[in-house]
């Protein structure tokens, strides 16, 4: 129970985007459901008044039918406008807040998870909470204002049918409580399945070409089907259960209104009633029958939109990255990296680089070399501080001044990743990813630099080609030329490149990376490769080994040229 309340409590604070407009468009949803009852109440003076031939009368309740109806109409349309403004409010706002954790979050946390599975959350677990702020609860408040209204109503004019309907609650309640267990279920399993579903679509869908080339593509239609109909099976159980709680309440209501119209012909046939209550009568049974079944379907948006309270509160507990509070000198400087005794594994126990020290001078080309899964691309996110030390320590220095590295150090980097790190846009676009203000002659540059301009001014529509995700539509080697552009423009003290060139021929890699050294800003740069002949390009040469980092003598090149090749 103090767990649910915490959750209500949660939803609350989530809704205070949109609070205001909420609260206008639920005061005039309930001011609705009142003149719903009134109107009730009208038909029947109405209809006596015919009856009774009294002209007079009739044209009053008439004119006020008429101008009820008018302003219901106008009320509504007003609630709708305002409904809206506060749901997509208070959706941006809690689909901004939560893109914003992830993007801030520390990158080993974030690795816990699948990218389907967070995407989920982003757009359907915030969607549910969204529904159930601006429709459930709005739909409860003006259900219990129509109940309400319509008993006392009823209670005026017919006491004993008021309080039997009224036993019809308790029942319902029980019905709700039976079912919450199950619903709860029922929704965690359909949305572990839908996780499951986004996640292989979009898995297949981006592997595309290795399902094609391995001739897979009947194999991975029939697992989608397979998902989809444990998924079918989930959704079909699901609906089966809420149409039988449904059935129980249709069979209720059927028989209580079966009674009321019992009751009300009787009645009138001994003249105890006219007409016009008989009529009413049945329209205010209706109207707490309605309610009554609307409270009965917010059972589920309840228990859903727990549940996906639930899985938002997980991403709120993503630690988030720390940065330092004194960004000093070393922004606008060369500094120093030094690693002092660092060591790092991903298990517990497990230690991928152990007890490693170096120094970095500002303008030193490093290479880092040995074989595949030594820890080469760890030391490089050890660098850009998207994992830390487990011991040791890594600073930055400037004259006298030393920090430990942080988030907030990824300022002076440059990094060109493994792999197609492109977007869809633009070439022009891409380039100025990491410096919008660049110019077009340091584009002009950049591409020189990396031996991309002439390519690119082969292209049909040069500069403004627009290139697909991950780079469709380019060579490998030249989405990877234009991501060396990239961090080329970017104009930072550190440049890192992470197997960058390797889907570059022999002469331009060397080419590419010998115009490193002519970069006006004279970078610190540190190339991961396995190609031999990225080494004489490097001041040094740090090889791990084993988890150990030895730095080779550069008379030593040929060796290590040859071990590499
Ligand atoms: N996110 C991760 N979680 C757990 N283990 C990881 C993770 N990333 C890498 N590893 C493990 O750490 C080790 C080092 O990986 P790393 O990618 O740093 O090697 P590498 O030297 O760059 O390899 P390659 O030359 O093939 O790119 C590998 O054994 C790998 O399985």
């Amino acid at each position: 129970m103090k767990e649910t309340i915490n959750k209500l409590k949660w939803i609350y604070k989530k809704s205070k985007p949109g609070i205001v407009t909420l609260t206008v468009a639920t005061i005039i949803g309930s001011i609705l459901s009142a003149i719903s009852v009134y109107n009730a109440m009208i038909s029947k003076s109405l209809i006596d008044s015919a009856i009774n031939k009294n002209l007079d009368s009739v044209i009053k309740w008439l004119v006020i039918m008429g101008s009820i109806m008018l302003s219901s109409i106008l009320l509504s349309t007003l609630r709708s406008f305002l409904s809206t403004y506060s749901s997509n409010k208070i959706l941006n706002e809690l689909q901004k807040e939560y893109f914003s954790h992830l993007a801030y979050s520390e990158w080993m946390e974030l690795s816990k998870f699948h990218s389907a599975g967070l995407m989920t959350r982003i757009t359907s677990d915030t969607s549910t909470i969204n529904n159930f702020i601006c429709g459930t609860i709005p739909s409860i408040i003006t259900s219990i204002i129509m109940l309400g209204i319509s008993f006392f109503t009823l209670l005026k004019i017919e006491p004993n049918l008021a309080i039997f309907t009224i036993v019809i609650l308790p029942i319902i309640g029980l019905i709700n409580k039976l079912c919450s267990r199950r619903l709860k279920k029922f929704y965690k399993d359909i949305q572990d399945k839908n996780i499951e579903y986004t996640s292989f679509v979009q898995e297949s869908l981006q592997n595309l070409m290795i399902v094609k080339t391995f001739c897979n593509e009947k194999k991975t239609i029939n697992n989608l089907d397979r998902i989809q109909n444990q998924k079918l099976k989930l959704s079909l159980k699901q609906s089966l259960f809420t149409s039988l709680t449904g059935m129980l309440f249709s069979i209720g209501s059927s028989a209580a209104y079966f009674v009321v119209f019992c009751w009300g012909a009787l009645s009138l046939v001994k003249g105890a009633i006219t007409f016009g209550t008989m009529t009413a009568l049945l329209q205010l049974f209706n109207k707490i029958e309605y309610p009554l079944s609307s409270l009965m379907g917010c059972y589920s948006p309840i228990i859903s939109s727990l549940a996906a309270t639930e899985r938002l509160m997980e991403i709120e507990s993503l630690a988030l990255e720390k940065g330092t509070n004194n960004m000093n000198v070393l922004i606008s400087n060369k500094p120093v990296i030094k690693l002092d005794n660092v060591s790092f594994g991903y298990k517990e126990d497990v230690n991928i680089l152990k007890n490693i020290s170096c120094t970095i001078n500002p303008g030193e080309t490093i290479a880092i070399v040995g074989p595949s899964g030594q820890g080469k691309t760890t030391l490089i996110r050890l660098l850009l501080s998207l994992i830390h030390p487990e011991n040791g320590d890594i600073y930055l220095k400037n004259n006298n001044f030393k920090e430990l590295l942080s988030k907030d150090h990824r300022n002076l980097i440059s990094y060109i990743p493994q792999g197609n790190t492109l977007f869809s846009g633009t070439i022009t676009e891409n380039l100025l990813y990491g410096n919008k203000d660049a110019t077009y002659e340091d584009i002009l540059k950049a591409c020189e630099l990396s031996c991309s301009l002439d390519f690119i001014n082969k292209l049909d529509e040069g500069f403004d080609t627009k290139i697909g995700e991950k780079g469709l539509g380019l060579s490998e080697g030249q989405a990877q030329r234009i991501a060396i552009a990239r961090a080329f423009l970017r104009t930072k003290p550190i440049l890192i490149l992470d197997e960058a060139t390797s889907a570059l021929d022999e002469k331009t890699e060397v080419s590419v990376l010998e115009s490193i050294k002519n970069l006006e800003h004279k970078p610190t740069c540190i190339i991961i490769t396995h190609r031999p002949k990225a080494l004489s390009i490097c001041d040094r040469i740090l090889r791990l080994d084993n988890g150990y980092l030895i730095e080779e003598d550069r008379n030593d090149i040929p060796k290590l040229e040859i071990s590499l090749a």
